[in-house]
């Protein structure tokens, strides 16, 4: 097919005017004719069966029907009017409504002529109704491509109402193959093809437009969804070779005092096997000559701070300075804390700056950074501000990336003349299949296994209304010495109400647990820095037994003699929140609980987060489910990824695809690294429209 062709402006098809134009590009960004091809129908209803009105049935099965139109109505209505057309078939009458558009529908639509109308059906008193159907002319659904499965476009009703009805995209998409005969390149080798018994890209086309049977729809989705899911993959696995062999990293080829002094002499702990793994890949990464880019994975609590600490050992070894950049105020300095307590007698000058670190310190650590006096740099992303100059950073570490973003990420690389390796960690695990397709351009390790003598955090829920309960047994852990963490939600939009729970909460906490038997701390977002810091401090150094505290406290807080977590209003949070939260418990030898209250109004979807988090500890798990409620989109950070902006693929569903798409990108990639061999040829080609493109699909075809 000739490329050029599908570049016409869509102004140009048969049926298209002015009017419809600007409605297909404005509103549903179609184009040329390459994006209407494009566009997908998003379901398909079985049209092999017409019902009688006599055989509805009082549910709202989406049906199809054969009548006419013998009259309208428009009935006036609190909220404005509605139009309603008397409808009737050989055995029987019901009624079809609007509640917009109705100029447009009174003008349009025939009386006493035959149509076939689809849609949902209402019954209310008796009387079927069906808002907003479907329509065509029974003649002209006659004449029309007959198809077993009729393709449903995900045009708004907002469209419809303005006459981009799904039958105008159905017959603009007919208009669309005559005038190009059907005639689609294929995109894929011969060889992929073959191998995996895809039909041509063409055939594919046409069946999930016009799908001649069920079995041929099967077929040209897995074609197309494949072919999308394949094309991002050799995207991101060509940027990840090109980084590679483009970028050249700092060589770290020295283990040296540091790193050995610290492995002999001041290891706390035996490291896990796990532990010990991810080193070594990160170790061979940054000996490699090519720029370290790897997301480091790892449940809470799977200790990656030493990690961190020893990659950090390693560039220092290497004569540069290492940073670690982390999302809050509270987790910096926790990071700086631990950090400084595992680097005591290893003589290495470690700062933290943030933004409550006053001006005269500032200057200081500003001068000593450029001086190269300064080994390491722990902060929030004030490590970002312009001032922050390094002598020679070779390692920039981000704890919790998806709160910075890629952006951000690309900003510590120009801390420097040459990009510093890059190590991002996360403890919200992201299920692989979306790190694939996500983090594609970034290595991936992952720490999959515990620090030994961990016990299961027990993980319970309970119902407001056994709070008292709950407080007994609060005081039995605090009497065997143990600390609490009480959470309560603190979301955005209802800031006040939320801050409001929270101290009244507290003010109930402080009656049932009286000084000075008990202490309790407090800390929320609307706190200074300074007294966040405080009562975080007391609370650690085990002065507090209670710490009644919002999310700020989510990520990363590490004090393993607190061993009861209990989260208030639990409905309101999202699973890796909870899970994260939950993971602020366990961290220590002590068998551990997580308490979540919630009142007995629960959502089906709050039910599910709650079971899932009493049935399963693990976070890859429990990343799954998310990923299953909430779609991609909702996951922290993943907004600004266009990735997932698929247009015939759904990374949750389809992940099985992605693994093939993958693997099959893989194979193509090592036989033949720059798309040279002959048989690779449509592939190149593909891939070169793409990355002129940007958008995959503004070129197949
Ligand atoms: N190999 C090990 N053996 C025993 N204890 C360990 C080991 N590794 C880490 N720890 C301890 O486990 C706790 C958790 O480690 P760390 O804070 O590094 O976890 P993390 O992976 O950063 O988790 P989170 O993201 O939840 O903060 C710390 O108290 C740490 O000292």
């Amino acid at each position: 097919m000739n490329a050029n062709l599908l570049q016409t402006p869509i102004d140009y098809l048969k049926g298209v005017g002015p009017n419809r134009a600007e409605l297909l590009r404005k509103e549903m960004g179609i184009h040329t004719y390459q994006d209407l091809i494009n566009f997908f129908p998003n379901r398909y209803l079985d049209k092999t069966r017409f019902y009688k009105v006599k055989e509805l049935l009082p549910s709202n099965a989406e049906v199809q029907i054969i009548g006419k139109i013998v009259g309208f109505k428009t009935v006036e209505q609190k909220r404005g009017k509605r139009l309603v057309a008397d409808f009737i078939d050989d055995t029987g009458r019901m009624e079809l409504v609007w509640f917009r558009g109705h100029k447009w529908i009174r003008e349009n639509l025939k009386v006493n002529t035959p149509y076939v109308i689809f849609g949902k059906t209402n019954n209310y008193g008796g009387i079927f109704s069906m808002a907003h159907p479907d329509m065509e002319l029974l003649e002209e659904h006659e004449k029309s491509l007959r198809t077993a499965m009729q393709p449903i476009y995900p045009s708004s009703e907002k469209l419809t109402n303005k006459g981009i009805t799904n039958r105008v995209v159905n017959k603009l998409m007919q208009q669309l193959f005559i005038e190009t005969r059907g005639r689609f390149f294929d995109t894929l080798s011969e060889d992929i093809k073959g191998n995996l018994s895809l039909i041509s890209r063409a055939d594919a086309l046409f069946n999930v437009h016009f799908p001649k049977s069920q079995e041929l729809l099967a077929k040209a989705q897995f074609r197309l969804k494949f072919e999308e899911l394949f094309y991002i993959q050799m995207q991101l696995l060509i940027k990840n070779m090109m980084q590679k062999q483009k970028i050249k990293g700092f060589v770290f080829d020295k283990i040296g005092h540091y790193f050995d002094d610290f492995y002999k002499n001041h290891l706390p702990f035996e490291l896990t096997g796990a532990q010990k793994r991810v080193i070594k890949e990160i170790r061979s990464d940054l000996g490699s000559g090519a720029q370290l880019n790897r997301l480091l994975q790892g449940d809470v609590g799977s200790g990656k701070t030493i990690v961190a600490l020893m990659c950090m050992l390693i560039a220092l070894d290497n004569d540069f300075q290492a940073c670690l950049m982390a999302p809050t105020e509270i987790l910096a300095t926790q990071h700086f804390q631990g950090l400084k307590e595992l680097c005591e007698g290893l003589d290495i000058n470690i700062a933290l700056l943030t933004g409550s670190v006053k001006t005269a310190r500032r200057r200081v650590i500003h001068e000593q950074l450029e001086d190269g006096t300064l080994n390491i740099l722990i902060g929030t992303h004030a490590l970002l501000e312009d001032k922050v100059k390094f002598q020679n950073l070779g390692l920039a570490i981000i704890d919790e990336q998806h709160r910075f973003g890629v952006a951000q990420r690309a900003k510590l690389w120009h801390k420097n003349h040459l990009p510093p390796h890059i190590l991002v960690m996360t403890a919200t695990p992201i299920p692989r299949t979306l790190a694939m397709s996500l983090y594609g351009d970034l290595d991936v390790s992952v720490i999959d296994e515990l620090p030994p003598g961990r016990q299961p955090i027990k993980t319970v829920h309970r119902y407001d209304s056994n709070r008292l309960k709950v407080f007994r047994f609060i005081k039995d852990e605090i009497q065997k010495g143990r600390q609490i963490y009480i959470v309560y939600p603190l979301i955005q939009e209802s800031e006040k109400m939320d801050y409001k729970d929270l101290m009244d909460g507290y003010e109930s906490i402080a009656r049932e647990f009286p000084m000075p038997d008990y202490q309790i701390s407090i800390v929320h977002g609307q706190m200074k820095p300074a007294d966040k810091d405080y009562e975080m401090e007391r609370f650690v150094k085990g002065e507090t037994q209670i710490m009644v505290a919002t999310t700020v406290i989510e990520v990363g807080v590490n004090v393993p003699n607190a061993s009861v977590m209990i989260i208030e209003s639990a409905e309101r949070f999202g699973l890796s929140q909870l899970h994260q939260l939950r993971g602020r418990v366990g961290r220590g030898a002590e068998q551990s609980y997580c308490i979540l209250m919630t009142s007995h109004k629960l959502s089906e979807e709050g039910k599910t987060r709650l079971q899932t988090m009493t049935a399963t500890n693990d976070g890859f798990e429990i990343a799954e489910v998310d990923l299953k409620l909430r779609g991609p989109g909702d996951l922290m950070g993943t907004q600004q990824s266009g990735i997932l902006n698929l247009k015939i693929a759904d990374i949750v569903k389809d992940n099985q695809i992605l693994k093939v798409a993958r693997d099959f990108a893989k194979r193509v990639l090592s036989e033949d690294p720059e798309l040279k061999m002959e048989k690779n040829k449509m592939i190149r080609y593909t891939y070169q429209q793409l990355a002129k493109h940007k958008n995959i699909w503004n070129y197949i075809s």
